[in-house]
């Protein structure tokens, strides 16, 4: 639905050229919800503002939905008539959600109707209530912005970005101002509008949170380039990519008894049809039965991509290492090397693993990176 090809962009200011985009080749099926990650300055806000052409690229193509945006006319508010009508089936919303504040909600909604030839006034009416209804907000119709909560701003930016019924909806940050329960309702609507709709969501952001809670493919950007990417299915099953490690940080360090054992498991997408339970995968209960005494001491499961994931912390007392005769831990994580479950004990690569040994410090859980500006 969305491809840029080569995309560059440069901005000139006073005598300096800074490069946001250095050649960014993305792809995003169509239906998607697409999360593009990385810290202050990667270079997000460009790639979101160069897919609509409200910045033209200084090189490269975008295409969406079979048509070359970079070869219409115009950019940003001088775009021609062909790049406008394109870009009326690209919603945008924004962090400051950039509403009118002399307008009703209705009226803010009903302002890119406006541009929209052959509407009369009372269809504008008629089609922003009920993109206010879809989004749980036409008893405000009436009200102006200043008196919704953040979330409920946020949901009339979303109700006039669909305004033009568009295919793709850019998301720049949308729920970076909101709290994490607002968020985590924000994010439903839009995974309920992608679902019924067929919305292709291309979704800015620095929270792997909300990577983890609606994306169903991420890149990760850095310095105007993709340095890594895939569906979050297939990240599961890579744990080796900086993607999967920040998507499942590691438990947090913690102190053992001389002769505990730590062992991390990482599930990397089982398959809940397989194993109904929903904190108990059957290769978990599987390896708590190999370990008598084995406690879990944390565990952090969570359904991505419709898949199991996460991590569970296992503490094993009284198991020295294999020198030792203990339980062999390479020996038991070839055994379920296949079936989803990574298992380790973190630590050291040397000797000096198994017991007592503290994993390396986690990240802020959520955070990548620095704050937006
Ligand atoms: N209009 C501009 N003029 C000059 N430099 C710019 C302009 N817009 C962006 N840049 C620079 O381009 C780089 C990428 O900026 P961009 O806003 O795309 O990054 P970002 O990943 O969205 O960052 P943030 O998360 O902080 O918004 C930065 O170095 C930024 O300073």
């Amino acid at each position: 639905m969305i491809t840029t090809t080569d995309l560059t962009r440069v901005h000139r200011a006073r005598g300096r050229e800074v490069t946001a985009l250095n050649g960014v080749d993305l792809h995003v099926p169509a239906g998607e919800i697409f999360g593009v990650i990385g810290p202050s300055g990667a270079g997000k806000s460009s790639l979101a503002r160069c897919v609509n052409l409200l910045e033209r690229p200084t090189s490269g193509t975008v295409t969406v939905d079979g048509l070359d945006l970079t070869a219409l006319a115009g950019r940003g508010p001088r775009a021609g008539r062909e790049l406008r009508a394109a870009r009326t089936r690209i919603g945008m919303v924004f962090q400051h959600f950039n509403l009118l504040s002399s307008r009703t909600v209705r009226g803010n909604v009903e302002l890119p109707l406006e541009h929209l030839p052959g509407l009369t006034r009372r269809e504008r009416a008629r089609r922003a209530m009920e993109l206010l209804d879809t989004v749980g907000l036409a008893d405000r119709a009436g009200d102006r912005p200043a008196r919704l909560s953040g979330g409920q701003k946020q949901r009339v930016g979303i109700a006039r970005a669909l305004a033009g019924r568009p295919k793709v909806l850019l998301s720049d940050e949308a729920t970076s101002a909101l709290d994490p329960e607002t968020t985590r309702s924000v994010l439903r609507l839009i995974r309920d509008l992608n679902r019924s709709l067929g919305l292709t969501v291309l979704l800015i952001t620095h929270e792997m949170e909300v990577v983890r809670e609606v994306c169903d493919s991420v890149a990760l950007m850095e310095r105007g380039r993709i340095i890594e990417s895939g569906s979050l299915r297939d990240l599961l099953s890579r744990p080796g990519t900086r993607l999967a490690r920040e998507l499942f940080p590691p438990a947090a360090p913690e102190p053992l008894a001389a002769g505990e054992l730590l062992l991390d498991l990482e599930l990397h997408g089982i398959d809940p049809a397989a194993s109904p339970d929903p904190v108990g995968p059957d290769p978990l209960a599987e390896i708590l039965r190999a370990l008598p005494g084995a406690e879990i001491r944390s565990a952090a499961v969570d359904t991505v991509a419709g898949r199991r994931a996460g991590r569970v912390r296992l503490v094993v007392p009284g198991a020295t290492h294999r020198d030792g005769g203990g339980i062999d831990p390479d020996a038991l994580a070839a055994r379920f090397r296949g079936r989803g479950v990574e298992l380790r004990v973190p630590g050291t690569p040397d000797g000096a693993r198994g017991t007592g040994v503290p994993a390396p410090a986690a990240p802020a859980p959520g955070a990548f990176g620095e704050a937006p500006r």
